[in-house]
């Protein structure tokens, strides 16, 4: 008889057998129907032997209901997702769903439909009815969608489609993208460059496992250098993904890729709606999506014929997920790559620690472009001691910032000043009691947002309007703003510089793409002089006339003593210095500092950067740290915090002695509570070679927790909070 396992989606049940009916095929990796008690759910045919489970009895196996008319899941695919379900300790499911990340995807719907603003007027205007026109503007999408970006009810939509403010539109899904061509715009490579380049190509062309690390300046032409390594996969008939770590960085790279291959590429991240993103995932699983740019979830998709994989700024801790399966993209795709047998370019300005190293131990290969494209020169950096060239009282630019700023306004050209925090204080306080506004869900403070005229927390979302009175003593405008955030730069330089034109870049006014290309027309246009922003404006961005760099708080990265807090630093002020000069005019960068001793702040400004690595490399040597030691974090969390603190700590002193490996705490975690829960952490300390898996999984494995109680595991953390 005809037995398979089924892997299925729900994380909560282990794979069951199922009986494959006479006359159906159902090969590993087939996307299947079966039944589950009166229900149906999905599942994958998984691969003989290879999950364990309690076979089920012949007489009382059911049988598959169907198979889905789509290309079962690669092999290959299948070995990433035991990989990293093993290595990252999250079940099968839940990397599983991963792969299969958008249902009509394999479900074979072939149109669908969508709503649109019709150009006419319902008959009875409302509130509600005149903003969903107003914020739907020219969207198209589903009823849900719509409801979304119009902030109202799925009924309000329905009654604006009854009334014909909006029309249906029939949607084709299988409409095949169009093919990027291989010979549409090649650039003219420098010297370099094109060493760069036909050494990349080839290793496309070896079709061999190739983990390369492209290390190139600021400016040096690290897209164009590995849009040839495309092109070669595009002769080759392979198909290439490119890993951005930030959404708001495709815009950009959507315009080059257009100009090089003469149509864009398939984009998938989370801003895709629904049939957008079920005729990537066709477009891909079909092996017709040659090249597909996306967040990280796209490391997952069935590609089955994968010759090549970018990670663009690599360094980007954006790669690694925090939240369900908390894996890392970069160490991924490199996997990805040694299963299937093909190169993975981690192209940076700044590698990280853990990349350079495994070129240091031969692992990696190292191609390199030391300098920019052009002749373009690197910036100038220089410190300013915020000691002894202190901002006027209740400002926080320097007067040598100052005069900077309006130096390259009088020359016509751009500035950016970076502040790595949202908002406008990072802190609220009352001036009568003192009081401080906390978040009532998070060991944290709330962020004054004044744009948006609220307090909100960071973390888990809460908001508030700003209250007129102190809760505490009922003091009546007595609330002060604590700190800067880029809100409050913006101020200062409105101040300043009257009429300059300004823009705020961060997360909160940069949350689309579409949004991301306005401001990058606007810089191009020359219609802003005056860049505020956060880490979001530092990297990927080419503005040929941005000349002046600031940098406002060099200090802030550096607190916290967080294991990566001085190389994360060191690389944000790099890429943000990188930004500086990159066209035919020099660049300058500023960065105020009360440390301008500090080992980051000396290697940024004397350009010694080989000297700050060694230290900071031979530092994690030294305390065995990564990547000469490992780290997983454990995070056991409860509304009640006596529960959490109790499993925690009975989780602690059962932690089995290992040589090589050591257990710390528990202790509670830096963010003590977090969405209402309370949070107690441990962190195992081992020794690189050491299986910690292996360990945690016998340690943790098999116990049921209090009703109540989560624990999560996190390997190779990078958030240590
Ligand atoms: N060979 C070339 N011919 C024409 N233009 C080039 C060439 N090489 C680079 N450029 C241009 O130089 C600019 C910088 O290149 P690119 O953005 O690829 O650098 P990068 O190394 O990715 O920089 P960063 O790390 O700062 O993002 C771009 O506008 C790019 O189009
Ligand atoms: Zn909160």
């Amino acid at each position: 008889m005809n037995r398979v396992r089924v892997l299925l989606l729900n994380a909560a049940l282990g794979p069951l057998d199922y009986r494959v009916p006479d006359g159906m095929a159902a090969p590993p990796g087939s996307i299947v129907k079966v039944p589950l008690g009166p229900r149906q759910v999905t599942g994958v045919v998984w691969d003989e032997g290879r999950l364990e489970g309690e076979p089920v009895a012949a007489h009382k196996l059911r049988p598959i209901l169907g198979v889905y008319d789509s290309p079962p899941l690669p092999e290959t695919l299948r070995r990433l997702i035991e990989w990293t379900s093993e290595y990252y300790l999250a079940p099968l499911a839940s990397v599983l769903r991963m792969s299969l990340a958008s249902t009509s995807g394999y479900s074979g719907e072939k149109t669908i439909t969508e709503y649109r603003a019709s150009g006419g007027m319902p008959e009875r205007m409302t509130a509600k009815r005149e903003q969903a026109l107003e914020l739907i503007g020219d969207s198209q999408g589903l009823i849900r969608e719509l409801s979304e970006i119009g902030e109202v009810s799925d009924a309000v939509i329905r009654g604006l489609v009854k009334a014909g403010a909006l029309e249906p539109v029939n949607v084709s899904l299988d409409a095949p993208f169009p093919l990027p061509d291989s010979d549409f715009g090649p650039p003219d490579l420098e010297e370099g460059q094109k060493q760069a380049s036909d050494q990349l190509s080839k290793a496309v062309r070896d079709r061999e496992f190739a983990p390369i690390m492209l290390n190139g300046v600021t400016g040096s032409g690290k897209t164009e250098v590995y849009f040839e390594a495309i092109a070669e996969a595009l002769r080759m008939g392979r198909q290439t993904l490119v890993l951005l770590p930030e959404i708001a960085l495709t815009e950009p790279f959507l315009t080059r890729f257009t100009a090089r291959f003469g149509c864009e590429p398939v984009s998938w991240h989370s801003g895709l709606r629904q049939s957008e993103r079920r005729r990537a995932w066709r477009a891909i699983s079909k092996g017709e999506a040659m090249v597909t740019v996306g967040a990280r979830s796209s490391l997952f998709l069935p590609y089955p014929k994968l010759g090549l994989i970018i990670v663009d700024e690599a360094h980007e801790s954006a790669f690694k997920q925090e939240e369900g399966v908390k894996y890392h993209a970069r160490d991924v795709a490199v996997m990805r790559g040694n299963i299937e047998k093909f190169p993975i370019i981690l192209a940076s300005a700044t590698p990280a620690i853990e990349t350079r190293q495994m070129v240091e131990i031969g692992r990696y290969e190292e191609i390199t472009l030391p300098r920019r494209f052009g002749g373009a020169e690197l910036p100038d950096l220089a410190a300013i001691d915020l000691l002894q060239d202190p901002p006027p009282r209740g400002s926080w630019l320097a007067p040598t910032l100052v005069r900077a700023v309006q130096e390259t306004l009088d020359r016509k050209e751009q500035s950016l000043l970076f502040l790595n925090r949202r908002g406008y204080a990072p802190l609220t306080l009352c001036r009568t009691c003192g009081h401080r506004f906390q978040c009532p869900n998070c060991t944290a403070w709330m962020v004054e947002h004044r744009l948006l005229a609220r307090l909100a927390c960071h973390h888990c979302g809460h908001v508030m309007p700003p209250p007129a009175e102190c809760p505490e003593c009922g003091a009546e405008d007595s609330l002060v703003a604590c700190g800067p955030g880029v809100e409050r730069i913006a101020d200062e330089v409105t101040a300043l510089f009257p009429n300059a034109k300004i823009a705020i870049v961060t997360s909160d006014t940069l949350w689309s793409p579409a949004k991301a290309a306005e401001f990058v027309h606007r810089m191009e246009a020359n219609d802003i002089d005056i860049v505020v922003g956060t880490q979001l404006v530092t990297k990927g961005y080419h503005f040929p006339n941005l000349t002046l760099v600031g940098v406002v708080d060099a200090d802030l990265g550096l607190q916290g003593g967080d294991l990566r807090a001085a190389e994360r630093t060191f690389q944000q002020i790099m890429q943000v210095s990188g930004r500086a000069g990159r066209g035919d005019k020099p660049g300058r960068v500023f960065i105020q500092t009360h440390e301008p001793d500090h080992p980051v702040i000396e290697a940024l400004v004397s350009g010694d950067a080989e000297s700050f690595y060694e230290a900071e490399t031979e530092a994690r040597r030294f305390a065995g740290a990564p990547p000469f030691g490992r780290y997983a974090g454990i995070v056991i969390s409860s509304e009640d915090e006596k529960q959490a603190f109790e499993t925690a700590r009975t989780i602690g002193q059962t932690a089995p002695k290992v040589e090589g490996m050591m257990v710390l705490g528990p202790a509670p975690a830096p963010l003590a509570m977090l969405r209402g829960r309370h949070r107690q952490r441990l962190l195992v300390h081992a020794r690189r070679a050491l299986d910690v898996q292996s360990v945690i999984r016998d340690w943790l494995g098999e116990r049921d927790w209090p009703k109540g109680v989560r624990v999560s595991v996190d390997v190779d953390p990078y958030s240590f909070l």
